[in-house]
């Protein structure tokens, strides 16, 4: 296997008294999209600080290339940052501002409109050289700032929160653009958000972050079919949480007395202990699976109408402690108050290693 772009090895940082990254290990592939994902003060932003240079580890290191960049300041290793706020200077042309980091390397003018030319082009946006930020739209805004990182070729551009100051329809447009982009040019990305959404869209490789640690990470197709812990199987897509105890295990099958009743399982697990069983939306049946396994009976709590799907809540007669989220049609008639059966396809219950 070749060795990866960017080697983070036991970072750890503290700011005073509080530790906000534990010991955390990453390692980034030539030319992917890694989105770190995780609520707010999970972290996301200081490990991507600590890549771009601003701010130094308390313990670890961070190789980049093969080479140990732990302390080396952002202007003198090989990444670059696009910030939320885009950074534009506002009297330069567009052309200008895509060009002032060549200019700040001594490019000369020739060769620095050439190159800015040709970045607008990969942003699609080359007719744009001569306006002024202010001319463009937030959308183009963001595509200039991204023209501005990548013509300096860095080997890795670190993007935080990038298309948070946009609403979500154009959130989601830029998002398939950056994805264009980002596989065009064959620069590795590395992009922070709290949107799962944007990383499911996004990424070929997702790092779930909580509390400074990293809780997941693999493809995004991976980590929403079998996310590895209870926190991932609730921050990227949602769950119905069945907390259980093994009771009985053969060779094959493992039984778990649950809330709502025994459910079997494949796979010898050790009797006695606890565990924690995930059910996606999509996967929880209203009524009687067939072959399928009865989670009890259910009173609708609410039903929201989301245009191609009904989400529906549901409340565990059996224990009201347990709320059920399922993903129905859209054409499905269930109201409010209605009792229902819960059912579900024993593969499709995910079993939580914590
Ligand atoms: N310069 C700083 N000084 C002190 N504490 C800081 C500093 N920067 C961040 N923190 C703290 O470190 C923790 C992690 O912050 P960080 O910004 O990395 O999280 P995040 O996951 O990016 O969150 P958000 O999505 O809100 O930006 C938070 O508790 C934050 O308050």
């Amino acid at each position: 296997m070749s060795a990866p772009l960017v080697d983070i090895s036991s970072v750890s940082h503290r700011f005073g008294q509080h530790t906000v990254l534990k010991d955390v290990s990453l390692q980034i592939e030539p030319g992917s999209y890694t989105i770190l994902l995780g609520p707010s003060g999970s972290g996301k932003t200081t490990l991507l600080s600590i890549l771009g240079g601003f701010v130094t580890p308390s313990e670890g290191k961070v190789f980049i290339r093969g080479e140990d960049c732990t302390s080396v300041p952002p202007a003198k290793r090989p990444t670059t940052t696009v910030f939320q706020d885009y950074a534009l200077f506002p009297h330069m042309s567009v052309g200008s501002n895509v060009g002032f980091g060549l200019r700040m390397q001594g490019v000369d003018g020739a060769t620095r409109a050439a190159k800015a030319r040709e970045a607008l082009a990969l942003v699609g946006l080359a007719s744009a050289f001569d306006k002024k930020p202010h001319q463009l739209s937030g959308g183009q805004r963001q595509r200039v700032a991204l023209a501005r990182a990548l013509v300096i070729e860095p080997a890795v551009l670190l993007l935080d929160e990038p298309l948070g100051a946009l609403d979500l329809k154009l959130r989601r447009q830029m998002q398939d653009e950056l994805k264009a982009i980002q596989k065009r040019v064959g620069t590795a990305f590395i992009h922070v958000t709290h949107d799962q959404e944007e990383a499911m869209a996004l990424a070929d490789h997702c790092v779930v972050m909580n509390d400074g640690r990293i809780e997941d990470e693999g493809p995004p197709e991976r980590v929403y079919a079998r996310p590895a812990t209870r926190f991932s199987a609730t921050f990227m897509g949602e769950s119905t949480i069945l907390a259980g105890t093994v009771t009985e295990a053969s060779d094959r099958t493992s039984t778990v007395a649950t809330p709502v009743g025994p459910v079997s399982l494949p796979g010898a697990l050790p009797v006695g202990s606890t565990v924690a069983l995930a059910i996606r939306p999509e996967h929880l049946v209203l009524g009687e699976a067939r072959g399928g396994v009865r989670l009890g009976t259910a009173e609708v709590s609410d039903v929201v109408f989301q245009g191609s799907f009904k989400r529906v809540l549901a409340v565990s007669v059996e224990d009201p402690s347990l709320h059920f989220i399922a993903k129905l049609p859209a054409t499905a008639t269930v109201q409010p108050g209605d009792r229902v059966a819960i059912s579900c396809d024993t593969d499709q219950i995910i079993l939580l290693t914590d």
